[in-house]
């Protein structure tokens, strides 16, 4: 069933156009990552979604309902991870989340909302004290304290330590495991890429690529990238390449094929491909391709 429906959302700051005719759906049980340069209309969108912004054009609706005109239903059911948090810096961690627990239907318990963002250890600790990430994972206890059913999580990893990042993605799967549809904005590509089920790339304020991840990614070349041997002229190779400084760069459909032709030609003439990477395409290839422009 269809959580998040977005058509033809206008959204302007006075003159200026930040999201120009976006449409895009996403269900319950399912990640979707809206990806994008800076400036792209990405939070834009979220804000709309929250219900922090009306739409100049076009509907949104979430769960059904216009988050805007129904606000105080819609925040019920949902969690919300903004770019910036609006946090009380003197309250401590403990008190935070049990002020939002009291604007919270059916609220996590705190000790496992501190447990769930890794800050137990900080319950006492003022929020102006925690770093960065920190302050991120707090954010993402209080987004989740109600088992949302639909979570907008915009750049919810940046600042995080590796460990933090990955507790955040199991979190999410398991959010999105038990029904939950996740709208989530990163400039991570490897985050979207392990989370996401469906991404759209907006640029300018319009979708310019959307689909399933995997499917997406299947049609793209994958690459195969090695150390041109020395006194190799690019043109002797079997397959064509591009070059990065020393590094042969060949783009391919099956790159284990293509990587097996290569070794077994550098075999023959008795030279080593080192540096040797083979790998299927990913969603940095797809931005650095020009796809996403
Ligand atoms: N309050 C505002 N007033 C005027 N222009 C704004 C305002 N907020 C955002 N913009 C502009 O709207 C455009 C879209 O911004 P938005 O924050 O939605 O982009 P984004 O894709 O989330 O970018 P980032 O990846 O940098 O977070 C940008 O050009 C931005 O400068």
């Amino acid at each position: 069933m269809t959580a998040i429906r977005v058509s033809g959302l206008v959204s302007r700051y006075g003159g200026f156009t930040a999201v120009d005719g976006v449409s895009f759906e996403a269900a319950r049980g399912e990640v979707f990552a809206l990806l994008g340069r800076n400036g792209a209309g990405k939070s834009t969108t979220v804000e709309v979604l929250a219900g922090f912004r009306r739409p100049d054009e076009g509907t949104v609706r979430v769960l059904g309902l216009d988050p805007a005109g129904e606000r105080a239903e819609v925040r019920r059911r949902t969690g919300v991870m903004a770019q910036e948090a609006g946090f009380f810096p003197d309250l401590t961690v403990a008190r935070t989340i049990d002020t939002w627990r009291d604007f919270t239907a059916a609220p996590r318990p705190r000790a496992e909302a501190l447990e769930l963002a890794g800050l137990t250890a900080k319950a006492g600790t003022r929020v102006r004290q925690l770093s960065g990430g920190e302050k991120r994972r707090l954010d993402l206890a209080l987004a989740t304290l109600g088992r949302p059913e639909v979570l907008f999580l915009d750049e919810p990893t940046t600042g995080m330590d590796p460990q933090a990042r990955r507790a955040t993605w199991e979190l999410v799967r398991e959010l999105a495991r038990a029904g939950a549809a996740i709208l989530l904005t990163t400039h991570y590509l490897e985050e979207a890429q392990r989370l996401a089920d469906t991404m759209a790339i907006m640029d300018a304020g319009r979708i310019v690529t959307a689909g399933g991840i995997t499917q997406t990614l299947a049609g793209l070349r994958g690459r195969v990238a090695f150390r041109l041997p020395a006194g190799v002229d690019p043109a002797e190779l079997p397959l064509p390449v591009a070059l990065d400084g020393d590094t042969a760069v060949c783009a391919a459909d099956d790159p284990d094929l293509a990587a097996q032709r290569l070794l077994g030609w550098a075999a023959e003439r008795g030279l080593r491909l080192t540096g040797l990477e083979v790998r299927t395409a990913t969603l940095e290839d797809l931005f650095l391709d020009g796809s996403a422009r």
